[in-house]
């Protein structure tokens, strides 16, 4: 568990620059003409637009994608009333949230007044900015009737995140928890310590999902809340109890099923936890500090279910799990408010994401491999990449079917497609790999199959419609395995190839294995035995045509496995090498990176090979390459050293390719930059071309370059090794190569086996 210091938390807000958010134009703006259309006089031209069709706000401006996060400071956390400015990093830290999860832009806005009405017109004077409001950390009771009165005079998403946002993740996670305690929500009692903002909105809907308020106890500041004390505001009646034998949260929670804490740091002891029910369900939720350390709360008994609101404990429940997505889809449908409707899809979708397979990016984040359902994991975790399609996807269909959305959603995969590429998970090239495999899935061979990683990959292939998959290994094995990760293994072929006896294929194998290399001293006997290896066996699979395509690489070295597929596979007889190359989806456009894997020390002559199969793979992916082939000098600059084999290749492939646009050997920063490379070398073949195709003259250099890509552009896509050059599709993976990678690549290998499939028929 990571600890934060105070230094740590006040040098991460003061350095670079202060503050945690900025404003970023989205628009050209470095010409005269570029200003002119963004300010004076071209502006004028939206503006009487909107003055006209007061609905093309959203078409001309942000604020369809524009939320204002308001707070006066009354509620900050759990640290009381400090004040509207004292509040700001709070604000800004939702600012940063709603971008990094929902894609959302937001102004936090932080106004000093306590009077509910002031505080209600100055948000009605400039809600007009906005797509949506959400107000934060304002205090009970008074945010009742801020949230009330705001809902009834603004037509745009009014939601105070402290209530609804606490209450619909609360709610889940309930959900969820009650299911691992195997419990009924209409039969649990529940303790809720505290009665302000978050406490009464989570009761409510707690119990619009079936607990029964005579079950429930709530406290506030003074203990337990009865119906015969004096001066109860509206809604701390709502949960008074009738109950005359409970004074004190100890006498409260004796015997309770849950505790739901959102009050104040330290209340709740490890006694307390020890005199509740079974399986005792704790959501310690006030921040910074919860009403009980997740520690201390474990410590207490082992059957414990265990929550709190922050992000280094298992099972947060923190409204960032939903507040981003929530106005995400409320926004995407121009809705009018987030009703009960939109709430409730919410919960549903939230708990029911916790049930799903994890996705690699959320393992690797909290360095665990295998999260699956049960007490230490009952809700997603924040930084789940499908929360944003799931929930805001419910989120923006309950507002169409509940009658406040301005403008529908038809299309809900391009909706989905559209919000996963808003944050980057998914590139146009990836999507573009994917579809176009998804036309002509085809069977692949998974050499690994008791890997967790390629289990993983080929369950999402499948899923995805991107293959029909094919697993090498012991199925007692991979179906443990499988169970542990909770996949589904019951549609997928498993070949046992130790079990495949001596009439079986691996006599076939052996023997065409034998016959084919028998000038090269292959015997029988040896083919027979080198076909227990699981790349022998997987790629014979595909060379005797029982499947298409041919993934391996998590187990084997490349020298290995490059071996094993020049015996078995062979290199294409136009060619005297074969090569891999990387993608890399970049800022800066999309690059193909070559060869990355397989040659050490290419001459001239493999060179060659290597920039003709590059050449090659990038007209595969539809492109029309533009070649620049590397060293360290420039058109002949060196006419001694390394860079010579490289500027005969070039020769060559000029000479052979009179139209291919291909030069060199030059720098990377004469390869990327046009300009400099037109003015110092007019001469040359790719004059006022962009170069996509960079091929290195070493293994070394190709292979250090890309993965110095790799790390200094965590956010980069990167798909590869893309093997060029084999009769077969036989592709691998990294090492350390992740699910996405292996489906990426299995994309890949699809298309690559239907693409050879039209050839045999045309040929
Ligand atoms: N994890 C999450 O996602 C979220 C957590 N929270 C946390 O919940 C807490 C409350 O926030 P919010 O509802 O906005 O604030 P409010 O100010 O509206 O409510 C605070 C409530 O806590 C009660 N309280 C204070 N001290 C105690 C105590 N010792 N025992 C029992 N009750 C007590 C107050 O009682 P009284 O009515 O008598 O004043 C009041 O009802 C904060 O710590 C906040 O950080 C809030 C939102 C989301
Ligand atoms: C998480 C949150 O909104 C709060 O603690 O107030
Ligand atoms: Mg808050």
């Amino acid at each position: 568990m990571v600890k934060i210091s105070k230094e740590a938390a006040l040098a991460y807000h003061e350095n670079n620059r202060p503050g945690k958010i900025e404003v970023k134009p989205t628009k050209p703006y470095h010409t005269q003409t570029d200003l002119s259309l963004a300010y004076s006089p071209g502006v004028a031209y939206p503006c009487l637009e909107i003055q006209q069709t007061p609905d093309s706000v959203y078409k001309y401006t942000d604020k369809g994608n524009l939320v204002a996060v308001i707070s006066n400071g009354t509620a900050v956390l759990g640290l009381g009333d400090i004040g509207a400015m004292s509040g700001k990093p709070v604000m800004e830290g939702k600012g940063l949230l709603f971008k990094i999860y929902g894609g959302i832009d937001v102004f936090d806005i932080e106004v000093a007044e306590k009077d509910p009405e002031k505080f209600c017109e100055a948000v009605e004077k400039i809600a007009p900015t906005f797509g949506g409001i959400n107000l934060e950390d304002i205090k009970a009771p008074q945010c009742f009737y801020i949230e009330d009165r705001l809902k009834r005079t603004l037509d745009i998403p009014v939601m105070h995140d402290d209530q609804h946002g606490t209450a619909i993740i609360s709610a889940a996670g309930l959900k969820n928890a009650l299911e691992v305690a195997g419990k009924n929500i209409a039969d649990v009692k529940i303790v809720v310590n505290g009665a302000g903002a978050a406490a009464i909105s989570c009761t409510k809907l707690y119990v619009a999902l079936g607990a029964q308020v005579k079950n429930i106890v709530m406290l506030d500041s003074k203990g337990v809340i009865t119906s015969d004390r004096e001066n109860l505001t509206e809604q701390k009646k709502l949960f008074a109890t009738d109950r005359r034998d409970v004074h004190t949260l100890e006498e409260a929670v004796k015997g309770a099923d849950v505790f739901v804490g959102l009050s104040k740091g330290n209340v709740l002891s490890q006694d307390m936890i020890r005199s509740m029910a079974d399986s005792p369900i704790v959501f310690a939720l006030a921040n910074p500090v919860p009403e009980i350390s997740y520690e201390d709360a474990m410590a207490s008994r082992p059957d414990v279910l265990m929550s709190t609101g922050r992000s280094d404990y298992p099972n947060q429940i923190n409204n960032v799990i939903g507040f981003p997505y929530i106005f995400r889809g409320a926004l995407d449908v121009h809705a009018r408010a987030i009703n009960e409707e939109m709430k409730m899809a919410a919960v549903r979708a939230i708990a029911d994401l916790a049930k799903q397979p994890v996705p690699d990016v959320v393992n690797d984040v909290y360095h665990v491999n295998d999260l699956t359902f049960g007490p230490k994991y009952f809700i997603p975790k924040p930084v789940d990449p499908r929360l944003i399609t799931e929930v805001s996807a419910a989120v923006a269909k309950a507002a169409m079917e509940s009658g406040v959305a301005r403008t529908p959603i038809t299309d809900w995969e391009g909706y989905k497609q559209h919000l996963r590429e808003l944050l980057g998970q998914e590139t146009k090239l990836t999507r573009k790999l994917h579809d176009t495999a998804r036309l002509h899935p085809q069977r692949v061979v998974f050499a690994e199959g008791g890997n967790p990683t390629m289990l993983k990959a080929a369950v999402q292939a499948k899923a995805e419609s991107i293959c029909q998959p094919i697993l090498l290994g012991n199925p007692d094995r991979l179906n443990r395995v499988a169970s542990r990760l909770k996949l589904d293994l019951s549609d997928i072929e498993i070949i046992d190839m130790r079990a495949d006896n001596e009439q079986g294929r691996r006599a076939t194998f052996a023997k065409h294995l034998a016959e084919k290399r028998a000038r090269e001293g292959y015997t029988f006997e040896e083919a027979y035995d080198k076909m227990y290896e699981r790349n022998y066996f997987g790629m014979s699979l595909v060379e005797q045509g029982d499947a298409d395509a041919f993934i391996t690489g998590l187990y084997t070295k490349y020298s290995n496995t490059i071996k094993v597929a020049k015996e078995v596979i062979g290199i294409r007889p136009e060619f005297k090498t074969f090569g891999t190359m990387h993608i890399l989806n970049t800022q800066k456009g999309v690059f193909y990176i070559a060869d990355t894997l397989i040659n050490r020390h290419p001459d001239e002559d493999v060179l060659t090979d290597i920039a003709k199969l590059s050449a090659h793979t990038v007209k595969f992916f539809n492109e029309e390459p533009v070649i620049a082939m590397l060293s360290y000098s420039n058109f002949g600059t060196d006419a001694a050293g390394s860079p010579v084999k490289v500027h005969k290749a070039v020769a060559e492939m000029q000479k052979i390719y009179p139209d291919l646009a291909i030069d060199g050997e030059m720098q990377v920063n004469y390869a990327l930059n046009k300009q400099l490379r037109d003015e110092k070398y007019p001469f040359s073949r790719l004059k006022g071309k962009d170069v996509n195709t960079l091929v290195f003259p070493n293994l070394s250099s190709a292979n250090a370059s890309y993965k110095l890509l790799q790390a200094l552009n965590p956010e980069a896509e990167i798909i590869g090794p893309i093997q060029m050059g084999l009769n077969k599709p036989i592709h691998f993976t990294d090492s350390e190569g992740s699910v996405q990678d292996i489906v990426n690549i299995t994309a890949v290998a699809v298309i690559d086996a239907y693409v050879e499939k039209i050839k045999n028929n045309k040929q």
